[in-house]
């Protein structure tokens, strides 16, 4: 495989109510997905815990230092990958938040990410959910850098906030990452067409990783963890059952691609222009 190409892997991984057989079939599939060539390994939104704000205090750890974390730094170190733990609910003092760890080869932290927008939504008749019941939100866009790009990332509904996105691609990304459970309302109707809009406007891969769908839980989540192209295509996916979705990414073709359409140097900075506060 070229240097410029990262063989990557989402996890879609099936999440139940006990934490320890969460963490332990998380491990199980990193080696799994570690001993199908991946360098780097992507597991589910909330992997340890079921999705929903009854749960979160609960399945609640410290970072670092909580089991859930613990295991990914070792699994990382165990089976040489970088492992981008999904999310767990962390917490810090008298707060929750929704947070994603990522760790090195080396058992090192690379970065930690805390959920910037808390997903808040009222569809009569479908879905009300109120992440903001319990937890707090985090304030920083969180990049980190492999060898073969730097790398940006979100947490399911940050995946909605274009500005975000377009953040971390002028911080340089090629790859950004949303472990995420869509439901079964936004899902099919959002979903996939968020992720390819993110890829098209910034011109980078998008992955996607949902939680298996467990239709006996409260929260149903879509499935359909993705790889979508820097031209917007999805390039690899699955159905909603547990699964690995194994992708190559080639660095080089984001330049392509940015280069025969070169709308990120097109920009117009001198009508507008796109500033971060932290
Ligand atoms: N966990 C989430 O943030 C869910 C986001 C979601 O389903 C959406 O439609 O947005």
């Amino acid at each position: 495989m070229a240097a410029s190409t990262l063989r990557i892997a989402l996890v879609q991984m099936a999440v139940g109510e006990v934490k320890t057989k969460n963490v332990a079939r998380a491990v199980q599939l990193i080696k799994e997905a570690a001993g199908g060539g991946a360098q780097m390994i992507v597991l589910p939104e909330c992997f340890n815990s079921p999705y929903g704000t009854t749960h979160f205090p609960k399945y609640a750890e410290d970072i670092p230092g909580g089991e859930s974390t613990v295991a990914l730094r070792d699994a990382a170190k165990k089976f040489g990958v970088f492992v981008v733990g999904g999310s767990v609910p962390e917490r810090d003092g008298d707060k929750l938040f929704n947070t994603c760890t990522v760790w090195g080869p080396q058992g090192n932290m690379l970065a930690k990410h805390r959920k910037i927008h808390l997903f808040d939504i009222n569809v009569p008749g479908s879905i009300v959910f109120r992440e903001s019941d319990c937890l707090t939100a985090g304030n920083t866009p969180t990049t980190f850098d492999l060898p073969h790009c730097k790398i940006g990332l979100g947490i399911c509904y940050d995946m909605r906030f274009s500005e975000l996105a377009n953040i971390y691609s002028k911080l340089g990304c090629k790859l950004l990452l949303y472990p995420g459970a869509f439901n079964m309302t936004t899902g099919p109707a959002h979903w996939e067409l968020l992720q390819r809009a993110r890829a098209l406007d910034n011109q980078v891969y998008v992955g996607t990783i949902s939680p298996a769908r467990d239709t006996s839980s409260s929260y149903i989540a879509w499935g359909h963890s993705s790889m979508v192209s820097p031209w917007g295509e999805v390039v690899s996916t699955c159905e909603a059952e547990e699964a690995i979705v194994y992708a190559d990414l080639d660095m080089d073709y984001v330049a392509k691609v940015r280069q025969m359409i070169p709308v990120l140097t097109q920009k117009r900075n001198d009508v507008y222009e796109l500033t971060t506060k932290t």
